[in-house]
């Protein structure tokens, strides 16, 4: 990682995917997009469904090449997963067959350590999401609450630079989520890992990040960067009862249009 580089960076980049239904015709899926987040901050995206959000994700993640432009992760361009990216989805992804302290394990096993070192990074990370006393369970023994933090602290056992988290929130109930969302970025203001966020939930963009990108309908792009300039980012509870939170998501509401938007 170059020392003065943005943690991640995208520059002009553009997805194209074939078109259905439309033999060798394409369609541009985002389109010129460029930003960059600096190391430790926080940012979310928010736009309607389909803009490309996930795009964006897999692309950052290795997954996915952008047909024009370029990812840059710490200065360094991404050609394929790397192993300083921690990536989250909605699902947990737990391994059914094994414990919470085994699941977390899983992604050390490609790292130079051995089983013990393994066994106490992982147990250091379930410590850190307050699940240390779920370390022998199962996951179906864990509620889905539970089963989003134990998936987090797998994510940060790797110790990653950049964490992607693609809505970890959207299958939980409202007060489970609100409780969630304090318990995550108090985690992550703790690791101070750098973070991407993907939400359809406007308030949660505003109670968690430092910045929020806003996209357009398909082809995606950004067509506004807010600066979310308030206090208490690792508790979202405390924030959402802030005046000005409230003017921010007002703000983004029209942006988005959502009032002018029928249920088609
Ligand atoms: N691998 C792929 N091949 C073809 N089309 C794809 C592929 N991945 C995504 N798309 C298309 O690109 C567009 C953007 O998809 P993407 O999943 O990134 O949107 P999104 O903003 O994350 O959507 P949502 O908010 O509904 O999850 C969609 O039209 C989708 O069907």
């Amino acid at each position: 990682m170059l020392n003065n580089a943005p943690a991640l960076e995208l520059d002009e980049v553009t997805r194209r995917f074939p078109a259905r239904g439309a033999p060798g015709a394409l369609f541009t899926a985002v389109e010129k997009l460029s930003f960059s987040v600096r190391r430790g901050e926080f940012v979310a995206v928010v736009g309607p469904s389909g803009c490309g959000k996930s795009t964006i994700l897999n692309m950052v993640a290795g997954l996915d090449r952008p047909t024009e432009g370029r990812v840059t992760l710490g200065g360094e361009p991404v050609t394929g997963p790397s192993p300083h990216v921690g990536f989250m989805l909605q699902k947990d992804l737990l391994l059914p067959w094994r414990t919470i302290v085994h699941n977390v394990e899983f992604g050390l096993e490609t790292r130079p350590l051995n089983g013990a070192q393994r066994r106490e990074r992982a147990l250091a990370e379930l410590k850190r999401c307050r699940l240390l006393d779920f370390a022998e369970r199962y996951p179906h023994q864990l509620s889905g609450g539970q089963r989003q933090r134990a998936a987090l602290a797998r994510t940060l056992a790797i110790d990653p630079d950049v964490v992607l988290l693609d809505e970890p929130f959207s299958a939980l109930d409202a007060q489970t989520k609100l409780v969630l969302q304090r318990s995550f970025a108090e985690t992550i203001s703790g690791s101070g890992v750098t973070t991407v966020l993907i939400t359809h939930d406007l308030s949660e963009a505003v109670a968690m990040s430092d910045r929020i990108f806003v996209m357009s309908e398909r082809p995606g792009r950004i067509v506004e960067e807010i600066e979310v300039d308030l206090p208490d980012r690792e508790n979202p509870i405390a924030r959402r009862a802030l005046p000005r939170a409230q003017d921010i998501m007002s703000h983004i509401f029209s942006m988005l249009h959502l009032d002018e938007k029928v249920d088609a």
